[in-house]
């Protein structure tokens, strides 16, 4: 639908205010803003219920800034992937509003919009396109198995001095992921480690 390619309608799958579970911002009140469609394809994606888009309805911006103004100034999108659709017009309205915008994504499409915080978790199976591991203010790697530490360093490698470098856990295979992350993480200082510690308190 053309208002869909315009960024001024979007398939809304969810939003919720909660707290922010992962990276830098873990602990912080943020409401989210779920857009539904993505084709990465993560086989221990955690949001499965986003991937189609047409299973969302397509929602105006305006009603959807409205809706966000009520509950908090730092606003979260993620989805799916955000980055399939054109971020520019949600991300202006919610900025002259006064809002913080953060992204969650992982960068397999182009960047658009304008955000005050980048978390960008790359995905192996369709890697970041253009330059936005320049912009990234954090690195988000999920490690599901050993192999993941190497493609972390990869990833490592592309974004500023100043992108904080964070390793998270798949959340099926915790326990046996942790002990390895906490170990290369005390080898390798310059990664931290992130929880998802919304999924431990019982909340969105
Ligand atoms: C559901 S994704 C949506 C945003 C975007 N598609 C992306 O992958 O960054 C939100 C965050 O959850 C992470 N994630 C998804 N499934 C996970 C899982 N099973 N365990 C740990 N982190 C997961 C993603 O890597 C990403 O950082
Ligand atoms: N509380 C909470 N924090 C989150 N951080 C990133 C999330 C996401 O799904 O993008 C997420 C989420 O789904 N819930
Ligand atoms: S890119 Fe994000 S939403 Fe898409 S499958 Fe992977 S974790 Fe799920
Ligand atoms: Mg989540």
């Amino acid at each position: 639908m053309d208002l869909v390619d315009k960024g001024l309608m979007l398939p809304l799958m969810e939003e919720f205010y909660t707290i922010q579970g992962e990276g830098f911002h873990k602990g912080t009140a943020a409401y989210f803003i779920r857009v539904g469609g993505c084709d990465v394809g993560c086989h221990w994606c955690d949001v499965k219920e986003s991937w189609n888009a047409e299973t969302h309805p397509p929602t105006s911006i305006d009603s959807i800034i409205a809706n966000a103004k009520k509950y908090s100034d730092t606003i979260v999108i993620t989805g799916g992937e955000p980055l399939t659709w054109d971020m520019g017009p949600l991300t202006h309205g919610l900025k002259k509003e006064g809002m913080k915008t953060h992204i969650e994504t992982s960068g397999a499409y182009p960047l658009t919009g304008v955000w005050d915080w980048i978390c960008l978790s790359p995905k192996k199976n369709k890697l970041p396109v253009g330059d936005i591991a320049k912009k990234a203010d954090e690195l988000k790697v999920i490690v599901y198995n050993k192999h993941d530490f190497i493609f972390a360093e990869e990833q490592a490698a592309q974004v500023e001095d100043n992108c904080i470098l964070y390793l998270q856990p798949e959340w099926s295979v915790r326990d046996k992921m942790v002990p390895l992350i906490v170990d290369y993480v005390m080898k390798n200082p310059k990664w931290k480690v992130s929880l998802q510690t919304h999924k431990y308190l019982n909340i969105p």
